[in-house]
């Protein structure tokens, strides 16, 4: 079965349906959808389940996975209150902290939005997600980490003292999005970042990825339930004026929901590679966003990132990820091989993760935007 032309009025349409015109031209056959790219089929897919909604009037707007993102955020509501509590513990007490601490703060968010990216609905174990404690087990999480390049984002941020824009490109809605917002509250109350950019879904996409809808929703939950736990009402207050002032920005750019990978940005979204080079880090979340970068390719495993990105090197740029997929990059020689032999499955297990950094460094006859 071939992976036809899109019929729809959608700003999407014209760039999905040359992409797919392109793939006929290299190949000289139309995509099918047994034989294409993994990447290219999965997105087809969803993009398809969008147009059977987006041609009935009634159903618009529909969000086919919307219940079962809105049972997955009530469920871990226990452990959103538990981290709401942290953080403005922490938060509370910051500008007292010397830098030290703030390093171990900055590095104990990160790993909290890292492990945050587990909750992911596209690989439920049983119909729901495997529950892992996340800020009472952070420390042995720790030895699960394959990669962390924590300390080079620490410095980045700090060379560039308080004047950093920092774009998260988000993954999945609920318990991942309420980390990646306790870690941008860090960043903005410790004036690592001016400005923080999130970068949502266009559409439903991978079943529990974050869209607009999704973003207002969890503030939503969060102030409906400020009456009972007082750390949601403080942190639903300050996001909303992180959003009101600007200093928060949600954006949801057409690219994100297409198959393209990121070394191709430059050529088919000229305007968002732009922006992005604009900022001092870009935080990438998830597995997918990770395919997207290393082009779903299947590197070696010790091969450099800064050399799986191609061209892809806008600004300074950082991948938060659990390994839910057989690609990975940046590792020792034999570290895979020997994974592989104690655990077979680690690299679908979503049990391991990386946190992989790429300084941007202005090459001869670049263009910097
Ligand atoms: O991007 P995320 O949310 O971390 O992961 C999405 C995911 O579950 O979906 C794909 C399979 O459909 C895999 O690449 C990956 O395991």
């Amino acid at each position: 079965m071939a992976l036809v032309p899109f019929v729809s009025s959608a700003e999407d349409e014209p760039i999905w349906n040359k992409y797919l015109w392109q793939k006929y031209l290299e190949s000289g056959e139309i995509s099918k959808w047994l034989s294409s790219r993994w990447l290219l089929v999965e997105c087809y897919f969803y993009r398809r389940i969008k147009q059977i909604f987006e041609s009935s009037y009634a159903f618009k707007l529909y969000d086919p996975f919307r219940v079962q993102k809105e049972h997955l955020l009530e469920s871990k509501l226990a452990d959103l209150k538990i981290l709401a509590d942290y953080t403005v513990q922490i938060l509370e007490n910051l500008p007292k902290e010397k830098i030290l601490r703030v390093w171990s703060h900055f590095s104990k968010f990160l790993k909290i939005t890292l492990w945050g990216n587990h909750y992911d609905l596209s690989r439920p174990v049983q119909g729901t997600v495997e529950d892992v404690k996340i800020l009472q087990n952070l420390d042995e999480l720790d030895s699960h980490i394959l990669i962390d390049d924590s300390e080079e984002i620490w410095k980045t941020l700090h060379a560039n003292e308080s004047n950093n824009t920092i774009d998260f490109v988000n993954d999945n809605a609920g318990y991942e999005l309420f980390c990646d917002l306790c870690l941008a509250d860090f960043l903005c109350t410790s004036l690592l970042a001016k400005k923080i950019q999130f970068h949502v879904k266009l559409m439903p996409w991978f079943i529990s990825d974050a869209t607009v809808d999704d973003f207002n929703w969890l503030l939503h939950v969060i102030a409906q339930n400020s009456q009972v736990v007082p750390s949601f009402s403080v942190l639903s207050v300050r996001w909303k004026n992180y959003l009101d002032s600007g200093i928060w920005i949600l954006k949801n750019e057409k690219f994100w929901t297409l198959p393209i990978a990121y070394n191709e940005m430059k050529s088919w979204d000229t305007k968002l590679y732009e922006d992005l080079s604009n900022s001092t880090l870009i935080l990438f979340k998830g597995d997918v966003n990770y395919r997207k970068l290393l082009a779903d390719k299947n590197w070696p495993t010790t091969e450099y990132f800064k050399s799986v990105l191609q061209s892809f090197h806008p600004t300074n740029l950082a991948v938060l990820r659990t390994v839910k997929c057989e690609i990975i990059c940046g590792m020792k020689s034999e570290e895979a091989e020997n994974l592989s032999a104690r655990e077979p499955d680690w690299m679908l297990s979503g049990n391991y993760a990386v946190i992989q950094f790429d300084r941007h460094e202005i090459v001869k006859n670049e263009t910097k935007f």
